[in-house]
This record gives structure tokens, C-alpha cells and sequence, in this order.
């Protein structure tokens, strides 16, 4: 199997059959969730974590230029909603380097530019207040986010339940144990009727 058939497996999961697939664990805080309003947003991708100060993105800046197509940047901001570390700028050139999407443990915003772009941002909450821009700052090393360590290379999958991590080393075994649950719940709304 190769990376990219791997993560469009992933891809086509619902994210709480691959938490089970893991005992449940490794499922990001649940005040982690998608920034658009609406439904349906998919993000399957290896992570890129940064760590940063609470309230500054400098890290977020300087990583920026490294992302590479299939990345998803992970950011552990310490939790701190009270600055949004990207929005819509910060989106797009991430998006025009083929990022497909950003996890956040802090705020964004320009939200509606974000569901507009398509973009998958999971975060903790919005605001219009920005960030500064100082650091310090952590990158190339394992982050947390909603008490879930990501490590650089990671799988990252969320959906409009939220967020889940698989380790790359336990990828394929994973993979083939979300499918099974998800075949057997498939299995179990036929028997329901639905
Ligand atoms: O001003 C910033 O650094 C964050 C922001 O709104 C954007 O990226 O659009
Ligand atoms: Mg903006």
C-alpha cells in the first residue's frame, strides 16, 4: 500500500471508528473542533507540529515555508483562546503549498473566509483579537495538542466530530481495524434498518 492510498483510506473513515481502532485513545480534547459552522469538512494528512507561545504565532510564520503537499500543521498555542494565531491569510499560503489543514490548541480567525476556502481548521475557539508575533517557539519535535502528543510525521484525520491522531509506526494496522469496525456498524444499522 503506498502513503497516499493509506490516507485516502483514512480519508474515507468516519474519525470515531479509527479513535476505536486506537482503545479509544489518542482522540483530541473535544474543545479541539472545526471552525466552520456547516458540516462536512474531511482533513486526513502528516502532521507538522510547532509549539508556540500563547498568543504568538512567530513559530507558525517560520514553519509556513517548509509545509509540503499532504502536511497538516499541528499547533500546540497552550491552550490560549484569548488571540487567534492564523486566519485566512496565513490559510491561504499554507493551502497554495498544498497544506490540507491546520489543528490548533488555541483560537483563529476570519472563519467564514475559512469555510469559504474550503480549508479544515480545527481549533478552540475564534476571535477577532490578533496575535503577536515575538516568540518563542519549538519545531521538528513532538507537540501536544488537547492533551494528545503528535509527533513530527504523524497521521492527522478530523472530521466534524473532531480530531484524532494515529502514530505513522501503527498506520497500517489501524487502517485495518477502523475499516472492520466501520464494516461492522454498516452491518449493524442494515440489521436496525437504516
Ligand atoms: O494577522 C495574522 O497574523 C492572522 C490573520 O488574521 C491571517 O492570517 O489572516
Ligand atoms: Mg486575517
Amino acid at each position: 500500500m503506498t502513503e497516499s492510498e493509506l490516507i485516502e483510506r483514512f480519508a474515507a473513515l468516519p474519525v470515531a471508528n479509527v479513535g476505536d481502532a486506537m482503545d479509544r485513545l489518542n482522540v483530541v480534547d473535544s474543545g479541539i473542533q472545526s471552525v466552520w459552522p456547516s458540516a462536512g469538512v474531511r482533513m486526513a494528512g502528516r502532521a507538522v507540529p510547532v509549539t508556540v507561545a500563547g498568543g504568538d504565532n512567530l513559530g507558525i510564520h517560520e514553519v509556513i515555508p517548509t509545509l509540503e503537499p499532504g502536511d497538516v500543521l499541528v499547533v500546540n498555542g497552550q491552550g490560549a483562546t484569548h488571540r487567534a494565531l492564523i486566519g485566512e491569510l496565513i490559510a491561504g499560503r499554507s493551502m497554495a503549498r498544498g497544506c490540507v489543514g491546520f489543528v490548533l490548541d488555541a483560537s483563529v480567525r476570519d472563519a467564514v473566509d475559512l469555510e469559504q476556502m474550503r480549508f479544515p481548521v480545527f481549533a478552540r475557539g475564534t476571535t477577532p483579537a490578533g496575535p503577536y508575533r515575538n516568540g518563542p517557539f519549538q519545531a521538528e519535535v513532538a507537540a501536544a495538542v488537547g492533551t494528545v502528543v503528535v509527533n513530527p510525521g504523524d497521521l492527522v484525520l478530523g472530521d466534524d466530530d473532531g480530531v484524532a491522531v494515529v502514530p505513522w509506526s501503527r498506520a497500517a494496522e489501524v487502517l485495518l481495524k477502523a475499516e472492520a469496525k466501520h464494516a461492522a456498524e454498516m452491518k449493524q444499522r442494515a440489521e436496525i434498518g437504516f
